[in-house]
Formats: C-alpha cells, structure tokens, sequence
C-alpha cells in the first residue's frame, strides 16, 4: 500500500438502513457510480436504493452474509444483470459498454491437475479478449503482446513458474496468474469476486497485498467480493457492506462498528475489538458467513 494518506468519499448509502458515513473528500476520478440502483434476480430484489461511487486507485470490499448479492453487485457492474433501478455508470458509460476497460476475474475456478496449458497462456487468453469472446479494438504484434504478457507476469510475481502446465501450480500461484489475465489489458477498474477464497492465510496476505499495490500503485480502482475482510482490512480505502436488502458503505473503522452494523441489521450486533486491533463481528441474525468466528485484520495503516 502506498504510504500517502488517502482521502476518502464521502458518504454511502444504505436502503432503509444505516445513515450515510461521513467521510473526507475523494481522491481520483470517479469510474464507478451506483445511484439508487437495485438488483432483483429470479423475481427477488436482493438489495435496493445503493449509492456507490468508487474512484481510480481506490480499494474497496463487498462485504456480507451468503447470498445478500454480493456477486450480483458485480455483475450489475459488469452489465450481465441488469440493474433494477436506478442508474450505474462504469467509465461513464452504461455497464457492459466499457469493454477491455475493465478487468473480471471470476469466483474460483478451479483447474484440473493434468491440464497442461501453461501459466503464461491463461495470461494471454486475456489478452487475446477470449474471455469475454469479443476481440481486440486494436491489432498487437507478437512481439508487443508478449512483453505485455512478461510484464504483467512480474508484476504478480509470477515469473517463476508461468511457463509450468497451470495445473501443476499451486492455488496461490493458480490465482496470481488469474490476475495476471485480467490484468493484462491494462483496465482501469478490476472486479474480483472472492479472490482470495480457498487460499491458505499465508496467501492469502500476499494475494491481499498484491491487489492492495496494483491498486495504489497502478491507480487502478479494485471492487473485491470477500467473505472474511480479514486479510484485506490492512489494505482497504472502503467497504460495501449489504445485508437486510441496504447497503452501508465508507472507511472499514466507519462501518465495521457495533452501531453501524446494527443499524444496518436492525438487530444487535457487537462489534469487538482485539489486544491485537482486530475486529470480530457477534450477534448477526444470518449464519456466520463473514468473521464472526474469527478476527478481522488491522484497520489500515501505513505501508503493505
Ligand atoms: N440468475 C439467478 N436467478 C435466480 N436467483 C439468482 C440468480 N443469480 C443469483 N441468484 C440468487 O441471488 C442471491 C444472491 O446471489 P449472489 O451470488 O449475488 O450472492 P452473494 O452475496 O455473492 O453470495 P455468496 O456470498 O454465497 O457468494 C442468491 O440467493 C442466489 O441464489
């Protein structure tokens, strides 16, 4: 993480719910706006009446309980559902439209040990535009598109073992090429749902800091779909928090606190805080699903 402070949004939104959290003034251009959108998926309204605004080289996570619609809020993004109401803005332009701009990685996908294409090929689908089947606006030699794709390998620290079949690579490795592919295009805005799930601590962190540098280093805005805030608090400029159909949204400490969350939950809940300045969130009415068993990481300091 860079060391310069940071300012923050201000405010958020919530529907019905928490009260806005003052912040400080914004820094970056905005290239995310959500202003009274709602999502409704199989004839449910998941959530509603959400203002968002993120800007370049901001961090921020979409926080919790299973199935508030976490996902869902980046697909709204992304234009493959449909907002409900309200208007969104991705790039200033309706969602979908912003093409190579943006950067999408997937909830974990898991590959199989004997697959044999190499690390530095999934890398290049991404640049090749084969995930999203639609192809380059612009015509790239061999030459250039391969010292993008070494590029991009180095800067998730990945070089060792890029040319290895992804299949033989481990999860920490196998996510850090992921990355790489939604890197590669240089997007000014990357969405990553649950990045960091299925990863041991240990990369976890690393993972975590990774995308805390690409973001304030690079200037490129980060959503990040997490259950456990944990590993990623350090990092983090923001948090959406959805749950009960609103969403709260400002500075992890601002959120993730006893009377935020219960006013977003309308129930008691408890926010604790370790010897340590962690977190840990008690009394949600919904099944455990986002540290309430274990503490959440430090808020956010100086350096990664
Ligand atoms: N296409 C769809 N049709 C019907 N229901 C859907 C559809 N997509 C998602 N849902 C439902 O919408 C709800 C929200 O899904 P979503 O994946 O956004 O939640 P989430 O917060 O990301 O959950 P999790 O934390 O478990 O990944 C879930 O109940 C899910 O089953």
């Amino acid at each position: 993480m860079n060391s310069t402070p940071r300012t923050q949004t201000p405010a958020i939104v919530a529907a019905g719910a928490a009260e806005p959290v003052d912040t400080t003034a914004p820094s970056g251009s905005p290239v995310l706006c959500l202003c009274a959108a709602a999502a409704r998926v199989g004839g449910r309204t998941l959530w509603s009446g959400v203002d968002l605004e993120v800007r370049s080289g901001e961090f921020v996570a979409v926080l919790g309980p299973n199935g508030v619609g976490k996902s869902t809020l980046v697909k709204v993004l992304l234009g493959t559902v449909p907002a409900a109401a309200g208007d969104v803005r991705v790039l200033g332009r309706r969602p979908g439209e912003a093409g190579h701009r943006i950067g999408y990685l997937p909830q974990r996908r898991s590959f199989d040990a004997d697959l044999r294409i190499r690390g530095a090929d999934i890398v290049r689908m991404g640049l090749d535009g084969d995930r999203w089947g639609v192809p380059l606006p612009w015509s790239r030699s061999r030459r250039v598109e391969r010292q993008r794709i070494t590029e991009v390998i180095e800067l998730v620290g990945a070089s060792a073992y890029a040319q290895r079949p992804i299949g033989q690579c481990s999860g920490g490795e196998q996510q850090r090429l992921l990355i790489a592919q939604a890197l590669v295009r240089r997007p000014e805005v990357l969405l990553l749902d649950e990045p960091l799930d299925s990863l041991d601590l240990p990369n976890q962190s690393a993972v975590a800091a990774l995308i805390g540098r690409i973001c304030h280093r690079e200037g490129v805005a980060v959503v990040l779909v997490a259950h456990d805030v944990n590993p990623i608090l350090h990092h983090l400029d923001r948090v959406v928090y959805i749950a009960e159909g609103g969403a709260v949204c400002g500075p992890p400490s601002e959120v993730i606190n006893s009377g935020t969350l219960t006013r977003l939950y309308r129930t008691p809940v408890e926010v604790l805080s370790t010897k340590d300045g962690r977190l840990v969130v008690v009394g949600r009415p919904e099944a455990p699903a986002l540290h309430t068993d274990r503490p959440v990481g430090r808020q956010r300091s100086g350096g990664d």
